[in-house]
């Protein structure tokens, strides 16, 4: 995978020991180093990335339904921290302990076939925001053209896990 990388991504900010996620940890040496980006108002969170072509699924020239739902899956959880923060008035930063996500509940719809030669584009809204529960809506696109959606239910990690 090529992420396209901006300044600092919300997965920089993880804690130091939340830092090696194969999809999006900045310190995971084989990982795809997935970086989700808040917009300018904050009211949306984008990734984007160009497929290297071992990921193709079984339809040549198309991204394989796994990475679809994985590439949902960083940028769910990564968004829902920004939201969670945002909400609060906080800066993400690693020194902010709360509000750091992991996915409860994906619903990935496949709408039509996603290329492996263009940069893909997710955006991410909060549908739902309460102390502990995050529901994010995402859409992936290429060429402005709406390929998968998802629906993710995030739940903030508690101080012992
Ligand atoms: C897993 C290891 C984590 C180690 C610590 C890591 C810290 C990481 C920090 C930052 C790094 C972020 C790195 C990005 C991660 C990338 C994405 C992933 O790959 S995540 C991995 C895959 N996900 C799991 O393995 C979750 C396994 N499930 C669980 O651990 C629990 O079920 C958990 C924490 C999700 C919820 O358990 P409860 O006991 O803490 O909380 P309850 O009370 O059950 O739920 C809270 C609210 O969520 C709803 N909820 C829970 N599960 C739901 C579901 N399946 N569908 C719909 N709603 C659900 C409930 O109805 C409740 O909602 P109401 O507050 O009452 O409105």
């Amino acid at each position: 995978m090529k992420p396209k990388k901006r300044n600092i991504a919300i997965q920089d900010t993880y804690g130091e020991r939340f830092q090696n996620c194969w999809g999006c940890g900045p310190k995971n040496e084989q990982g795809l180093h997935l970086k989700t980006y808040p917009s300018e108002d904050g009211e949306t969170c984008i990734t984007q990335f160009e497929p290297d072509n071992q990921y193709t699924g079984g339809v040549p020239n198309n991204l394989f339904g796994g990475m679809i739902a994985l590439v949902f899956d960083c940028h769910g959880t990564a968004s829902a921290a920004w939201f969670a923060h945002k909400n609060k008035g906080l800066a993400l930063t690693e020194e902010t302990v709360i509000g750091r996500f992991i996915t409860a509940r994906l619903e990935t719809d496949y709408k039509k076939p996603v290329p492996m030669d263009e940069t893909i584009t997710i955006r991410s809204s909060i549908e739902e925001l309460s102390e502990r529960k995050a529901i994010v809506r995402m859409k992936m696109e290429a060429s402005g053209v709406v390929r998968a959606e998802a629906r993710m239910v995030a739940v903030a990690v508690k101080d012992d896990m």
